[in-house]
């Protein structure tokens, strides 16, 4: 799904200049479930970022399915991301004055898939809950809504960052499992990044960054069950 070859990003502010992605070379295969970890600031959100097209300022090259995402100009990106990407974050960047159903419909309008959005909230287990506003609900009744909005985009890669960093551990399993169900049963792309080393465990795949730099990656031969991890 991705090539990456000797991607390289860095901050300049005048004089100085940090680098933040450090010679990446990579490929993602599709279907994988993928973790990404490492310490704050090596580098885990601007990665994504740029693989979600995000962010067009970086060096080297990163091919999505045999497409360089370094030629496409704002317009090329825009649609790239409507029709393959779909971010979900530690906050839930729901839009409060509208309902559950309202927030899944606007992932709807920005790509023309024609799912069902009671459907999708019936899938993520929402479905009682379409009316309610953002503030009536739990953090993880929100997160959900969050991937209700994702999956009805029908995307190709789903790119976690952190996504149960806000949810206690229960809630947080449910997340997951749904993420995990996402990825098996509809071979969606699943690249998550997290501080949360059990989470490692469930993953096809895990790399460590360190100063933007990937320090190691390691195939899971074994991916244990989500019951069988602790949190
Ligand atoms: N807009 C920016 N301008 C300058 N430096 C930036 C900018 N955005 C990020 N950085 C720097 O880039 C580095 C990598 O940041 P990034 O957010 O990718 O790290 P991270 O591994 O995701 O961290 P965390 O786990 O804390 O979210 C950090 O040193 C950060 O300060």
């Amino acid at each position: 799904m991705y090539s990456i070859n000797n991607l390289n990003k860095h901050y300049s502010n005048g004089e100085i200049s940090h680098q933040v992605l450090n010679d990446i070379t990579v490929t993602i295969g599709t279907g994988e479930f993928l973790a990404i970890l490492g310490p704050s600031g090596s580098g885990k959100s601007t990665f994504l970022n740029v693989l979600g097209g995000l962010d067009r300022e970086f060096e080297g090259n990163v091919l999505f399915m045999g497409h360089d995402l370094g030629s496409y100009n704002e317009k090329q990106m825009v649609a790239f991301r409507r029709e393959n990407i779909a971010f979900i974050f530690q906050e839930y960047h729901l839009l409060p004055t509208l309902t559950v159903y309202e927030n899944v419909k606007v992932g709807q309008y920005l790509n023309k898939k024609n799912s069902s959005v009671d459907e999708i909230l019936e899938k993520v287990g929402l479905k009682e809950h379409k009316h309610k506003f953002p503030n009536q609900l739990s953090g993880g009744q929100k997160q959900r809504v969050a991937i209700a909005r994702a999956l009805i985009k029908g995307p190709k890669v789903i790119f976690c960052d952190e996504p149960t960093g806000a949810l206690d551990s229960s809630t947080a399993k449910m997340i997951m499992k749904l993420l995990l169900d996402l990825n098996k049963e509809h071979n969606v792309t699943v690249i998550m990044v997290t501080h949360n080393q059990e989470l490692v465990k469930i993953s096809n795949r895990y790399i460590r960054m360190m100063d933007g730099r990937i320090l190691s990656t390691i195939h899971n031969k074994q991916t244990s069950d989500l019951d069988e991890i602790g949190w």
